[in-house]
């Protein structure tokens, strides 16, 4: 059984989790949510449970809940933030209900990073959050998997200045490394190709557009290939996305979020997810946010979080039968 996350209370998580029962209450993949049910008494109907065990049978008639407690009630399109505090433990329960065997992986709602952060949350998101509950911080690595393309943002959630001034090659080799095992244990793919973007126009030019080419990601190529790993690069960023270009590669290795962002939502935005590659357990999520601005409206799309739904309950899959 699958966990999801409440998010932000106040955002479209509420909506597309219950368009996602309805959806999957027949033909599955199965989840429970953590969060607070009147958030979802609008929309379908509902069972608190005590324990994930208990939603296999309940699923196909209601949607099961293991109740959480709002401070006040949520607002669509109106987020407070005093009621982060059971956003950030909807998320902290649920990585504890893998861990302990109760739930198979977890799946997040969207939350907004300006709201926990504003309660002292140290984190930039989920991820690095779901790290530090699993115990290996810094191991984290975020990926967008799409229907057309999969990518992964070396530097993530840092204004572009500050991007450029974390990118090292010990940090590309890192997010190389976790990026493949990652690949082959749960993708199912035994020799992933991995295709490094450069930073800067024309990848640098041979040093006229910039030098991190030379200095930075070229090394770091050098050293992963040396380990074996199927890894080339740094290539030109304004053509690394075209249709040719990417049935040469299975993930794009980007310099910096929106490099590989852009793409993969212009893309796949219905159907991308977010997972969370270097964690001992599975996390995906949508590809989207809170969308604070349709939220209430009954507009909003559920197909990326049906796609998480699905991923998931796929890489549980593929972890469980991989040697
Ligand atoms: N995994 C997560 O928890 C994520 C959280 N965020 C957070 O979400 C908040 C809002 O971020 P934005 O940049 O505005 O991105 P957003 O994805 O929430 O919204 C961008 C635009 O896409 C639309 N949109 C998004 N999802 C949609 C859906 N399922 N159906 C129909 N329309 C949809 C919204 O209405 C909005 O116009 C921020 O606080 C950000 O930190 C953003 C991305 C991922
Ligand atoms: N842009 C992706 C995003 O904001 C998701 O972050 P996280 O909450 O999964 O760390």
């Amino acid at each position: 059984m699958l966990v999801l996350t409440q998010g932000d209370p106040a955002g479209i998580g509420p909506e597309i989790t219950a368009k996602a029962w309805q959806a999957n209450r027949q033909h599955g993949p199965g989840f429970v949510f953590l969060g607070a049910p009147e958030l979802l008494q609008p929309f379908v109907p509902v069972q608190t449970v005590a324990a994930p065990a208990e939603a296999a049978t309940i699923f196909p008639h209601a949607l099961p809940v293991l109740p959480l407690e709002l401070a006040t009630p949520a607002l669509a399109g109106q987020p407070d933030s005093r009621n982060a505090p059971s956003v950030i433990e909807s998320i902290a329960r649920a990585v504890a209900l893998v861990q302990q065997g109760q739930a198979s992986a977890v799946v997040t709602n969207p939350i907004s990073k300006e709201v926990v952060q504003k309660t002292g949350f140290a984190h930039p998101g989920h991820t690095s959050y779901l790290a530090e509950l699993c115990n290996v911080p810094g191991q984290d690595v975020m990926m967008l998997a799409g229907p057309s393309l999969r990518v992964v943002p070396v530097t993530v959630h840092v204004a572009l200045r500050q991007a450029i001034q974390q990118l090292s090659a010990d940090l590309i080799i890192r997010t190389a490394r976790t990026v493949a095992q990652g690949l082959r244990r749960d993708f199912a793919l035994p020799s992933p190709r991995i295709a490094v973007a450069g930073l800067n126009p024309h990848a640098g030019e041979n040093g006229l557009m910039g030098t991190e080419e030379q200095n930075i990601i070229l090394p770091a190529i050098r050293t992963l290939q040396a380990e074996g790993l199927n890894i080339t690069g740094p290539y030109p960023p304004d053509t690394l996305f075209t249709p040719h270009a990417r049935a040469k590669y299975d993930v794009a290795l980007c310099m910096y979020h929106d490099q590989g962002l852009i793409p993969l939502k212009t893309l796949d935005m219905a159907e991308g997810v977010n997972v969370t590659l270097g964690l001992p357990i599975i996390r995906t999520s949508p590809d989207h946010g809170t969308a604070f601005d349709i939220a209430g409206s009954n507009s909003a799309d559920p197909s990326s979080l049906l796609a998480a739904l699905r991923l998931a309950a796929t890489l549980v899959h593929n972890r469980k039968n991989t040697p």
